[in-house]
């Protein structure tokens, strides 16, 4: 589905990131994780086709990132970025149905079948409650599960998210991985996301990326990235792994 073939992302002259070759493939959630500048987001927005690599190529179903037409490339892949600035009030439900600009054609307004679509998204993510309500008043948890139904009602194979569980109450957090988890084992979604918190993501993301901060990489399942050794180079921090009723927990060392 997702190729990256050796990438090369710097910053200045400054690599983050170094001969990347990595592959997504349907159904797999990847997690993407490194220490704050590592690199994690303009990878990610390099993967979208938001920005230039300095080196290599990403290919998206065998076809260049920077060949594919915007609508198009609209209809497989959906970026959700960091922070979402909003300068103009908008109503929480356009906020949605702006995602299904790419399945308009030429239509002006939007049909009943969008609607519903926008509301079933903003219903995944428990604000339908909000649809009527003006963007800018909204809380930043609640903000941001709307943004995060925006990306959902787009439809696409691919999801990239740049820290979907950022400013989410911790019932969210768990309802938005589950979630997420769900569209890949049973739809066949591919998910990227950049996640810092490794309790969070243990049984939802299948694999792991992990930037090491001086341009090495390593990715492979989320068990093979998990060794304390790996994760605590990752990370710049002592973490102990322990297993805990079936379930990995990741304890960060005490300073
Ligand atoms: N336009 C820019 N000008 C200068 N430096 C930049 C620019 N954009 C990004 N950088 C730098 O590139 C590095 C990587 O940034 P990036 O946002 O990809 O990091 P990240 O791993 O997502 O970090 P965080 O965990 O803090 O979100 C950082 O050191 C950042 O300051």
């Amino acid at each position: 589905m997702l190729r990256a073939h050796d990438l090369r992302l710097c910053v200045s002259e400054h690599d983050l990131v170094r001969g990347l070759d990595w592959r997504m493939a349907p159904g797999e959630c990847w997690v993407i994780l490194g220490r704050n500048g590592a690199g994690k987001s303009t990878l990610l927005r390099t993967i979208a086709g938001l920005q230039p690599p300095r080196a290599g190529k990403v290919e998206l179903e065998g076809r260049a990132i920077d060949a594919w037409p915007a609508l198009e490339l609209a209809r497989r892949r959906a970026f959700l970025p960091q922070s979402q600035g909003d300068a103009f009030g908008f109503r929480v439900l356009d906020a949605v149905l702006v995602a299904r600009h790419p399945y308009r054609e030429a239509a002006y307004w939007d049909s009943d079948a969008d609607r519903a679509r926008g509301m079933a998204a903003l219903a995944l993510t428990d604000v339908a409650h909000l649809a009527e309500r003006d963007l800018r008043t909204l809380s930043g948890g609640e903000r941001q599960r709307v943004a995060i139904a925006a990306t959902l009602a787009q439809d696409t194979p691919l999801l990239l998210l740049d820290e979907p569980a950022a400013a989410l109450d911790l019932p969210h957090q768990v309802g938005i991985m589950s979630l997420l988890a769900r569209l890949c084992r049973e739809r066949g979604r591919a998910v990227a996301m950049v996640a810092h918190d490794l309790n969070l993501v243990e049984g939802v993301a299948s694999h792991a990326l992990l930037l090491m901060g001086d341009g090495a990489w390593r990715a492979g399942t989320f068990a093979e990235m998990m060794r304390p050794e790996l994760v605590s180079a990752c990370l710049g921090h002592c973490i102990d792994v322990l297993r805990h009723g079936g379930r990995t927990v990741f304890l960060p060392a005490r300073d």
